[in-house]
């Protein structure tokens, strides 16, 4: 069985964060580790506390499970602040293994998970690591430092993000409004797009957290990065498309349901280049 590591903040509600990570990994056959840089207090409602990890703690967690398994893959989340992304990226330069950085900013209900001082940092110490990169719409503005609006923009945007160094980028659509939810992948020398019908629900938190952790458990496995990015999205859809109705607000999504339905979805893919 192949190890991953997450490193991402705790969500107590455990629809995002470290929780959602392992969830996933679980069922996707991986082994999952983990290196915990905050906690928060959280529910479906929103984020009401944060309390980071001193970094040399972080630091600590990483060693701990690297010096002990063959960790394949790599995911990072909610950073916090420069002191943790750069105590990460020293970490993570010692080790070869894919690494998936999802560039976790602000929770749906607006809290900040990534001080503004820190962007900076996650740009020029973790993207020029990263295998794949996957910002959705507002992390790829922060990123690129520009506004999107059209396709154009997307491919810009992605143009950036891939000269800071990552060798791929997702710009995920859930937060477009079209009748599809539609994600754009770039790499060097590709460009192409995977949908699925949009589904009208509350119940999306921890959707980014889950796709990328879903992106990580398949790299771990073998698959290539496109296989493993249809794979993800399949994971997602279905994850979405079943929820399991809890709690008042944002409720988590469905990490059984890839499982139950052996993987059943379509996802329709557009090759552009
Ligand atoms: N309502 C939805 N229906 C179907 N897929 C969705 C929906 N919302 C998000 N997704 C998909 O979930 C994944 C996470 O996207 P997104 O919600 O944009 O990330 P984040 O949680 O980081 O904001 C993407 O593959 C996106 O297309
Ligand atoms: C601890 C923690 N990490 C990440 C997030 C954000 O997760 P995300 O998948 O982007 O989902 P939403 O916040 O958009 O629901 C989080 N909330 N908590």
């Amino acid at each position: 069985m192949e190890t991953v590591l997450t490193i991402a903040g705790s969500d107590s509600g455990g629809g995002a964060g470290i929780q959602a990570d392992l969830k996933t990994f679980q069922e996707l056959g991986v082994f999952g580790t983990s290196a915990i840089t905050a906690l928060t207090a959280q529910n479906t409602r929103g984020v009401h506390g944060v309390l980071p990890a001193a970094p040399e703690f972080v630091t600590q967690q990483i060693d701990c499970v690297m010096a002990d398994f063959p960790v394949k893959a790599v995911k990072t989340g909610m950073l916090f602040s420069a002191e943790i992304i750069q105590a990460v990226a020293d970490s993570l330069k010692k080790h070869a293994s894919f690494l998936v950085v999802d560039p976790v900013m602000i929770a749906k209900d607006r809290t900040s998970l990534l001080q503004q001082s820190a962007v900076s940092a996650l740009i020029t110490e973790l993207l020029p690591l990263a295998t794949l990169v996957t910002p959705n719409i507002p992390e790829a503005e922060t990123l690129s430092g520009l506004v999107i609006e059209t396709q154009d923009d997307i491919s810009a945007a992605a143009k950036r993000i891939l000269a800071a160094g990552a060798e791929a980028v997702v710009i995920k659509g859930g937060h477009l409004s079209d009748k599809q939810a539609t994600d754009y992948i770039f790499t060097a020398d590709t460009v192409f797009t995977v949908s699925t019908p949009r589904i009208e629900t509350r119940h999306t938190h921890g959707t980014g957290c889950t796709f990328s952790a879903a992106c990580t458990a398949f790299l771990a496995q073998g698959y290539h990065l496109r296989d493993a990015i249809i794979e993800a999205k399949k994971f997602i859809h279905l994850a979405i498309s079943q929820p399991i109705n809890l709690g008042s607000g944002h409720g988590p999504t469905n990490h059984f349901a890839y499982h139950i339905n052996k993987g059943n979805c379509e996802v329709a893919i557009n090759d552009i280049r």
